[in-house]
């Protein structure tokens, strides 16, 4: 099981906490005491089954949804005590998502997309230009700014993804099936670019994966289980 000790050090920490869904009328429970302790700097692969609760886990950690009962805390910030509107503001500041099937606009250009969570931030054009071709040189698409989505492979698609998620230079990146969409080349260099991005930027990542070489990339590998998490050996 997992070791709570560190849980006031802990970057992400998660204290008997509650889900339930209302499905058909009938109270479906998620989470009824899940406890979690992510420590900053830490690159997580988050595996179960089909249905165990690991996208409303990432939502939670997201600020889109809230705990029904219980702690959750992301650095500094209780998300559980926060409504609606802290938790989007919180979200614009802290933490970076990035999509499955990438989620980027068709009809805007690479640099567009990416500059997208600038738009509502108090920089200048010059400002936000700077970040936007900063990031896409970190994930490798220097020269591409102007390309459309539609023009670009998924792989590429998925680099504008990330850009676009660590554009405002959140702490925590949060990643749902970064690499469902790709092949296993495409895939690995995606991973390579997260990993990059947790070693030499020390971004936090929590990532879910249906992919067990996928998560060979994080640091430690947490499986879902029954609204429980249990931590995967890793042979050194
Ligand atoms: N907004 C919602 N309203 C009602 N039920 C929901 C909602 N979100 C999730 N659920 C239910 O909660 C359970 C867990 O869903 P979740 O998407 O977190 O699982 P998952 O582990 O991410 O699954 P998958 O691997 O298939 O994506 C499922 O039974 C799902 O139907």
């Amino acid at each position: 099981m997992i070791d709570n000790t560190q849980q006031a050090d802990a970057y992400i920490a998660l204290n008997g906490v509650k889900k339930s869904y209302s499905i058909g009328g009938e109270l479906i429970s998620i989470f009824s005491h899940l406890d979690l302790s992510i420590p900053r700097g830490d690159f997580v692969a988050v595996m179960g089954p089909s249905g165990s609760g690991k996208s409303t886990l990432l939502n939670m950690l997201a600020g889109i949804d809230r705990p029904d009962a219980g702690a959750l805390r992301v650095g500094s910030s209780r998300l559980d005590q926060m409504g609606e509107a802290a938790r989007s503001s919180w979200r614009a500041h802290h933490m970076g998502i990035v999509f499955q099937f990438y989620n980027l606009l068709p009809m805007l250009t690479a640099a567009e997309n990416v500059e997208l969570p600038l738009l509502l931030k108090p920089l200048s054009r010059k400002e936000r230009r700077i970040r936007v071709d900063k990031v896409l040189d970190l994930v490798g698409l220097a020269g591409r700014e102007k390309q459309y989505p539609m023009m670009m492979s998924g792989g590429q698609q998925q680099r504008v993804g990330i850009a676009r998620a660590i554009v405002s230079d959140p702490g925590l990146l949060l990643c749902d099936e970064p690499t469902g969409d790709l092949d296993r080349k495409s895939a690995d260099d995606i991973l390579a670019v997260l990993r990059f991005l947790n070693h030499e930027l020390e971004k936090t990542i929590v990532m879910v994966t249906h992919d067990p070489q996928a998560a060979l990339f994080a640091k430690r590998t947490l499986h879902l289980d029954k609204g429980n998490f249990i931590e995967e050996e890793r042979v050194a």
